[in-house]
């Protein structure tokens, strides 16, 4: 579904992302997994074109990113950040609707597709009408989804999604969320630095340092077969328990 080639991004001297190479099949959780600072967000943002790389290709569905218009490529790739990224003078319901209006879809079919988000998600229908200052961290983090999933997008983009909920709220929220049929189908990348939350989420784990990836792999290959140190430390760091 995502072909990554040699992807490579410089921010003046500094090589962000250095020569990364990977590919992402239809339906498949990938998670970006990292220390602060070591190219995650970078290369996420290259996929939706939201950062032009300095050398290297991406093609979503066989079709090479560059080829396409960012903002009509954006309305094809749903992109989930931290405390769920809403306009501050959008409603629930406004929210969600962005981008199917976007597509031209009918007033009945946005309200249609809206009430069966909500549901899906477990907000009340009471939501629909509020803004974002008016709901909980957990709430607006489903929200941000459902708005990311509103056009069922083959592709969703994650940046720290679950970033801005306390750890129980965290863990509650994201088991909810890939929990879902929808998601199940839905091709994710995921970027993290939060060890558990990798393992829990992962078909394949990329564990980047420095702009480039160390090992990708399964949760299991990584725990059970790290290629190096670094590998093995960064796993064993945090108290992980694959099926807790
Ligand atoms: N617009 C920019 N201009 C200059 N340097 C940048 C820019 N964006 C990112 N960088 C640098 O590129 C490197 C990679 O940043 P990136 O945001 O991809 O890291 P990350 O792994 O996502 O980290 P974090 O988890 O902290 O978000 C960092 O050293 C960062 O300072």
């Amino acid at each position: 579904m995502i072909q990554i080639e040699k992807l490579t991004k410089r921010f003046a001297s500094h090589v962000a992302v250095d020569g990364v190479s990977l590919s992402i099949g239809p339906g498949e959780t990938l998670v970006l997994l990292g220390t602060s600072g070591c190219g995650k967000t970078t290369t996420l943002k290259m996929i939706n074109r939201l950062i032009e790389p300095t050398s290297g290709s991406i093609s979503v569905a066989g079709i090479d990113v560059q080829q396409q218009i960012g903002s009509e490529l954006r309305r094809q790739i749903g992109y989930v950040i931290q405390d769920g990224g809403l306009f501050p003078h959008y409603t629930v319901a406004e929210a969600i609707a962005t981008v199917p209006k976007l597509l031209n879809w009918e007033p009945t079919a946005i309200q249609q597709r809206t009430h069966e988000l909500i549901e899906k998600l477990q907000l009340p229908k009471s939501t629909l009408t509020r803004y974002p200052s008016e709901l909980s961290g957990g709430q607006r983090q489903r929200v941000g989804l459902a708005r990311a999933l509103a056009a069922k997008p083959p592709v969703v983009l994650m940046d720290e999604p679950f970033g801005a909920l306390d750890p129980f709220t965290r863990k509650h929220v994201r088991r909810e969320l890939f929990g879902l049929n929808e998601l199940k189908e839905t091709t994710v990348v995921l970027v993290t630095h939060d060890v558990n939350e990798a393992l829990e989420l992962a078909d394949r784990i990329a564990l980047m340092d420095k702009g480039r990836i160390v090992q990708i792999g399964s949760p299991d290959e990584l725990l059970k077969r790290p290629v190096n140190d670094f590998v093995r430390d960064f796993l064993d760091d945090k108290p992980h328990r694959l099926h807790d």
